[in-house]
């Protein structure tokens, strides 16, 4: 249901999460206000950027040269606010964010020999390193590398649905501390997804807690640190050849969360005249989108928007996409609610979310 939308809203989340542990957020005037910018962002384009906390980009009394002493003294308390407010966990720290990138980056700067020491195989439950046209999209080889990572599935836990996705992650010895950063970084997107998702619950008209328990309490998650190699002119032509660096999909669960470099513009999302709207970066942001899943439960009242990834710049980009999902075992259908907001009618049938991952990854590569 997206509409010709031109470009991606951005929403200050701050007051959903100041109160997402209390069970009456759905009554607070600052929640409210934060859902209804979800819902029309969610029903318009199905992508949204999230910022973490405000950023004082230009202290209004410092413009024309004069400030006074008053003035200051409250400038420089609302920046150790802030800064307290940091260290208490709300939000992600845009240092942590770029940490997560620069790890990633490092990792694909390592001879090719050494990255195929993690490689992704069918027995590594799809876990690893993929070389540059190993993922396949549409038929067409994706012109990027990656390493894919799942939330740990132990051995016959979800009998022969989980099957193929069984294994541990693979992470690379270099960089060091690689492995922690990454488990400390999805632990973090997970609290923050689990908390996006209330407000989305509220803005569907649902409990704050419609996508816990039996649907998403023990939420799987999906990681992709991703790199995208730059465009160099060929033959000494002026005219650079360009790839496409992941072709036009849907993202297959809940949420996506990406952290994308803060300079290249790459990242595409199709409106409903079939325009390709730009992502461009906004630093210390999380660009979200919507998933199959979402789109099953909200009856399509919220859509999986297709999106795409050309690298038209001459620098390597990287990215790095969090998904976060139902339970692996979750069965979908649209909600009663969702329903009745949309025709009355169902219009998407019952999905299992393992299934649907089995059947995207088993396309995505063939082994
Ligand atoms: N898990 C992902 N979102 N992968 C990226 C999408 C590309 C993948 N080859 C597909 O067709 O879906
Ligand atoms: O690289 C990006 O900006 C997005 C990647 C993406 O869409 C995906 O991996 O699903
Ligand atoms: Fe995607």
């Amino acid at each position: 249901m997206a509409t010709d939308f031109k470009s991606i809203p951005i929403i200050d989340i701050g007051p959903l999460l100041a109160k997402c542990d209390d069970p009456k957020m759905g009554q607070d005037s600052g929640v409210a206000q934060v859902v209804k910018q979800l819902d029309q962002a969610c029903k318009e384009a199905g992508f949204f950027y999230v910022v973490l906390r405000i950023l004082f980009i230009q202290f209004e009394p410092m413009k024309d040269g004069k400030i006074s002493i008053f003035c200051f003294i409250i400038f420089l308390s609302v920046m150790v606010w802030c800064f307290v407010i940091d260290q208490k966990g709300h939000g992600i720290p845009e240092t942590i964010l770029k940490q997560v990138k620069n790890l990633t980056r490092k990792f694909f700067e390592l001879p090719y020999e050494e990255k195929l020491k993690i490689k992704m195989t069918a027995d590594s439950g799809y876990r690893g390193y993929q070389r540059i046209g190993e993922n396949i999209t549409k038929g067409v080889p994706d012109m990027h590398e990656a390493i894919d990572c799942y939330k740990e599935l132990k051995p016959g836990m979800y009998g022969d649905l989980g099957k193929p996705m069984e294994g541990c992650n693979q992470w690379p010895i270099q960089p060091t501390n690689f492995k922690m950063l990454m488990e400390e970084y999805v632990s973090l997107c997970t609290e923050l997804s689990r908390n996006i998702m209330r407000g989305i619950a509220l803005a569907l008209g649902c409990s704050p807690y419609e996508f816990e328990g039996e649907r998403a309490g023990n939420a799987f998650w999906v990681m992709r640190l991703i790199g995208y190699p730059g465009v160099h002119s060929a033959n000494g032509s002026d005219i650079p050849k360009e790839d496409i660096g992941c072709g036009a999909h849907t993202d297959y669960g809940l949420l996506t969360l990406v952290n994308q470099d803060d300079d290249i513009t790459a990242l595409q999302v199709r409106n409903r005249s079939g325009e390709w709207i730009s992502a461009p970066p906004v630093p210390g942001t999380f660009v979200c989108n919507i998933g199959d899943m979402l789109k099953i439960y909200s009856n399509g009242l919220y859509e999986s928007t297709l999106h795409q990834v050309i690298n038209s710049s001459p620098k390597y980009r990287v990215c790095v996409a969090y998904f976060y999902e139902t339970n692996f075992d979750t069965a979908v259908e649209p909600l009663d609610i969702c329903k009745e907001r949309t025709t009355g009618a169902k219009k998407f049938e019952r999905a299992v979310y393992g299934e649907h991952l089995v059947k995207k990854v088993q396309t995505n590569f063939v082994y």
